[in-house]
């Protein structure tokens, strides 16, 4: 089994004299903000994408010297107003910000700035290897990186709860179902198969992915991020990167890149 847990942690920051990077990844869920010392996370929440409850108090805790913001939603006014609040300069990621590796999306403009911060982190740990990048929190995400630093782009496919979501919304008879429960291999009733459809069929797709981009890439590396838990294989399992914090590890690296810039 490969589980992804959802623990959030807090230590002290090493040196105490030098000034932090602050780093908030808004998904369609969840909030993501963090405090990174260095290429170091010295701290980490999670909180909701409509307020960012916790920020101002957060913030206080460290001294920091500059900020990365990266949506994927539109923020209320609000937010916008906390977040121009904050008395350090703060770089909103856009597609026009310089990035450390080659993006190759032909619209720039529409893509998802958390899937080029789960790039850029995954090529930073692994510059010169061909990666494979899934991101499963609100939808799932499957990026393509080269050992070049060139980002090919990748595809867009529903989360885990969309998916149970979906099935419970546009049916007149399915309950809406969680993880929680019996796992059955193939459901015996209505509830263990719409667990069992959901969840094997997000594994049986991500394995699929890793497969078919292992046949073309053979020396390929595959990083997994994101909200959500699965298990697979041993044979899948054993070349998966299982990494919590790779989106806010490549927007600490971003802010890093364009130091100076903002
Ligand atoms: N605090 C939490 N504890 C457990 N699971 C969580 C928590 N927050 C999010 N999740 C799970 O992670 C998924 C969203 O993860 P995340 O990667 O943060 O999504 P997004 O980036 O789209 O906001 C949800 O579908 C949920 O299953
Ligand atoms: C694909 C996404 C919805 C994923 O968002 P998430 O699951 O991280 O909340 C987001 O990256 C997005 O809105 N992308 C824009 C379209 C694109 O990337 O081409
Ligand atoms: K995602």
């Amino acid at each position: 089994m490969l589980q992804l847990f959802f623990f959030y942690f807090t230590f002290a920051p090493t040196k105490e004299s030098k000034d932090l990077n602050l780093i908030i990844d808004i998904g369609n869920t969840k909030a993501k903000i963090a405090f990174f010392d260095g290429g170091e996370i010295v701290d980490v929440v999670a909180e909701s994408n409509q307020s960012l409850g916790c920020l101002k108090a957060f913030c206080s805790q460290y001294p920091v010297e500059q900020g990365i913001v990266a949506t994927v939603i539109d923020l209320s006014e609000k937010v916008l107003a906390d977040l121009a609040a904050l008395p350090f300069p703060l770089l909103w990621l856009n597609h026009q910000t310089p990035l450390p590796v080659v993006n190759l999306y032909e619209t720039p403009e529409t893509l998802g700035y958390d899937r080029m911060a789960a790039v850029v982190g995954a090529n930073e740990q692994f510059p010169h290897r061909d990666i494979l990048v899934i991101d499963a929190g609100t939808c799932i995400t499957y990026e393509f990186i080269d050992s070049k630093g060139q980002y090919h782009g990748g595809n867009i496919s529903p989360g885990m709860q969309m998916r149970f979501k979906a099935l419970h919304q546009f049916t007149g008879r399915l309950p809406l179902v969680d993880t929680n429960g019996r796992k059955l291999p193939m459901g015996r009733d209505t509830e263990t198969a719409i667990r069992a459809g959901v969840m094997k069929g997000m594994e049986y797709e991500i394995s699929g992915y890793i497969e078919s981009m292992k046949h073309k890439y053979p020396e390929l590396l595959v990083f997994l991020t994101g909200g959500d838990d699965f298990s697979f294989d041993s044979s899948v399992k054993s070349i998966i990167f299982a990494d919590r914090f790779l989106v806010l590890k490549g927007l600490n690296r971003i802010l890093n890149y364009n130091n100076g810039r903002i």
